[in-house]
């Protein structure tokens, strides 16, 4: 059985930059956002109960997801985040578990689940060693704006939202800093990876 790795992070701290370095050394991944996407597609029974609750206002003209009315009701209120986990959360995680079972058969020594949550939703359980990818909460909101166009009062809201970096940190096998720059952390994950490979050898 390869090892699974978690790999968390509060928002914009490098999760992907950081599955990407590993996959550039042949680890595969599966990412809890891209499946958070999926099940709020069109058809989906997750996507009929937010139309449901909060109407129009939440879909765009082709009956999609607003993603962004979305997320300014559930960054401004946590009951309405809490309802909305409800919604999407059991699902994702019956994805992530099938994902990370084909992975599992698979022939890479290990692999990643990529997951800002990892911590906050139970999905740790899913796997054998955390990694977090650590920033400081100022260019995590500088890192948020220039990516997503999200104001400095929504980018705080959704890091509130999220385990305080020092509870986070404690829960760390493993840390990659990513104040530097990407070859900074190119260095940190090839370390990671030899590490690893180590690990899964030894469990052969
Ligand atoms: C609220 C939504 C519509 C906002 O969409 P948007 O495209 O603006 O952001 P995106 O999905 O790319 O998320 C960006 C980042 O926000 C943070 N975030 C998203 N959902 C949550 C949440 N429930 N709690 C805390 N942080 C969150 C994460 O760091 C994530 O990487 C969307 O995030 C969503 O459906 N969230 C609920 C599902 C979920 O919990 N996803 C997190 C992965 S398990
Ligand atoms: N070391 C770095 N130096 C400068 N910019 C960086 C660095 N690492 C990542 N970034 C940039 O910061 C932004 C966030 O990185 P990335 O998308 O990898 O984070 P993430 O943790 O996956 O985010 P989220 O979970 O919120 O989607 C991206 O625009 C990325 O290009």
């Amino acid at each position: 059985m390869s090892l699974t790795i978690g790999v968390t992070g509060g928002i914009a701290s490098g999760k992907s930059t950081v599955a990407r370095a590993f996959a550039a050394l042949g680890i595969p991944w599966v990412d809890a956002d891209d499946i958070a996407r999926e099940v709020v597609e069109p058809g989906e029974p997750a996507l009929a109960a937010i139309a449901e609750r909060y109407g129009a206002r939440v879909l765009d003209d082709a009956g999609g997801l607003n993603r962004r009315a979305l997320r300014e009701i559930v960054f401004a209120a946590p009951e309405e985040r809490r309802w909305l986990e409800s919604q999407t959360h059991p699902r994702i995680r019956e994805r992530l578990e099938a994902c990370l079972a084909d992975m599992a058969a698979g022939p890479a020594p290990y692999h990643l689940l990529v997951s800002p949550l990892l911590l906050e939703s139970g999905q740790a359980t899913l796997v054998d060693r955390i990694l977090v990818v650590d920033v400081p909460e100022a260019e995590q909101v500088q890192r948020t704006a220039n990516r997503d166009g999200v104001d400095e009062t929504q980018a705080r809201a959704i890091i509130a939202a999220q385990l305080d970096r020092r509870a986070r940190l404690a829960r760390a096998d493993d840390i990659i800093d990513n104040s530097g720059n990407e070859a900074a952390l190119t260095r940190q994950v090839e370390a990671l990876d030899r590490r690893y490979r180590r690990l899964a050898e030894a469990r052969r």
